[in-house]
């Protein structure tokens, strides 16, 4: 049974919670204060702490970095107030698993414990992943791709069409377009749906580890190798796994994943002991595999693996006629999270829109929405409220690609001069991932 230890100094919450987490099944511990809790920390171990960020005697966060060195499994979930967000997303930088504001409702707890339970440890290193979790939960329930245009329709077809099938599927778009929603969306309605879905960043893995990762490793079979561990194809064992950046994988592992895919079994590190697999994989990349395949950087017999199915999914500008949908989806979620009422854009705001190209998809939609409402005192989003890049930009699209893309290069060294390189705070600056503002690095020939 998991353990649950429960840090609230609100008593009559806080005893709400652990009667409702118990009713679930969950081992669950209270405390209503710091010392109380260092006490049970001291003797006990729990799966999970779901800690309040302000506390009488201090923060939450100061209890962090004892909980990640006496106990590093235990995974940390703040529970916030709507101004504490920030401090929480700073907390998660410090190894916090995820941040859920309050008030919140029975299912989004249990399904961020769960999230929490059902997580492998790279995962706590993924900020955006995490927060994105949260995000989309509102659509989990349906299933459904949201959107009525012709594209988004024809997509959510196409995961009909494949999820019951065990076809391997390879999801191909831009960043932040929705690839691992997909995914996701494909997960819930396959035959595994009621086994694990693991998320994997292949672009996230270092080379060395990759193998450790994937098939797991046994205590003392390398350094650092401190106890034993289960790869991702274990642990997404009956369900799902879900490939991103596939195309990022070093040659030697992509030999590796196609041997594990094409036998259906794996040897950890270490062991000489096959354990079978039976994992329906679905990929993604930003990248045109084919081009990668050409040139010798990507395996042709892992890509047709890969390749039993491909879908495309579309730009956020090839779905405009569905923007105000996802507007209205994304500012939903934005007023439960932040505690607001705003249910609308004024006209100018609205026109800016419909006439920016939205280089960051759906996640960038997402961002902008979530600023916006956090800016805005009543109930209609004004132009005040909307990021200025976004109303210089929309401009620049007017003009036409070229300028847009002068636009973005010189955006984008203004934002590495202005952090001093530091690509973590200029991804921030211009919010889009690292990811991205690596790959427009990339694009762009930019030296750094
Ligand atoms: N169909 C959808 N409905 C609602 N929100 C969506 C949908 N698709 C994507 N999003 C939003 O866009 C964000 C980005 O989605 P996702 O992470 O799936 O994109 P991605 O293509 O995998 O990005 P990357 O290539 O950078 O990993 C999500 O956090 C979510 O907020």
């Amino acid at each position: 049974m998991p353990k649950i230890l429960i840090i609230e100094d609100d008593t009559a919450f806080c005893q709400m919670l652990q009667k409702f987490l118990t009713r679930q099944g969950y081992g669950v511990s209270a405390s209503f204060n710091l010392k109380e809790a260092r006490e049970k920390l001291a003797t006990d171990f729990f799966d999970i702490i779901l800690c309040d960020v302000r506390l009488p005697e201090g923060d939450g966060i100061s209890l962090l970095s004892k909980i990640k060195e006496k106990s590093p499994k235990t995974r940390v979930i703040l529970m916030t107030g709507f101004a504490e967000v920030k401090t929480a997303v700073q907390a998660m930088k410090k190894g916090a698993f995820d941040y859920i504001s309050k008030p919140f409702t029975p299912e989004s707890i249990l399904e961020v414990i769960a999230s929490a339970l059902n997580a492998n440890g790279s995962k706590e290193l993924k900020l955006h992943e995490t927060i994105k979790l949260s995000t989309i939960s509102a659509n989990k329930s349906t299933n459904k791709i949201i959107g009525s245009g012709e594209a988004s329709k024809k997509l959510q077809q196409y995961i009909e069409l494949v999820a019951p099938t065990n076809m391997s599927v390879l999801l191909i778009g831009e960043s932040g377009t929705g690839k691992e929603v997909t995914a996701r969306a494909i997960h819930n309605i396959s035959k595994q749906k009621d086994k694990n879905f693991v998320a994997v960043d292949c672009g996230a893995i270092p080379k060395e580890l990759a193998t450790s990762e994937f098939f797991g490793h046994i205590k003392g079979s390398f350094t650092g190798a401190i106890e034993d561990k289960i790869g991702h194809f274990e642990a997404a064992n009956g369900g799902t796994l879900f490939l991103d950046e596939i195309g990022n994988l070093s040659y030697e592992n992509q030999v590796q994943l196609l041997r594990a895919i094409q036998e259906r079994k794996i040897k950890r590190v270490g062991s000489t002991r096959e354990v079978s697999v039976d994992v329906r994989i679905v990929a993604a990349t930003n990248e045109d595999l084919t081009e990668a395949v050409a040139q010798g950087n990507f395996r042709e017999d892992l890509f047709h693996r890969l390749n039993e199915f491909s879908i495309e999914i579309p730009s956020l500008k090839a779905r405009k006629e569905d923007l105000m949908l996802f507007v209205e989806f994304f500012l939903k979620n934005a007023n439960a999270e932040l505690n607001k009422n705003v249910n609308q854009l004024s006209k100018e705001v609205k026109q800016i829109f419909f006439s920016y190209n939205w280089p960051g998809n759906l996640r960038e939609l997402n961002n902008v929405i979530k600023r916006s409402v956090l800016f805005t005192d009543g109930d209609i989003i004004g132009l005040d409220a909307v990021p200025q890049t976004l109303k210089t930009e929309s401009e620049e699209d007017e003009l036409g690609d070229f300028s847009k893309h002068k636009f973005e290069k010189e955006r984008i060294l203004k934002a590495l001069k202005q952090t001093n390189f530091n690509k973590s705070k200029a991804a921030k600056l211009l919010q889009i991932t690292r990811k991205t503002l690596y790959n427009k690095i990339n694009y762009y020939q930019l030296e750094v």
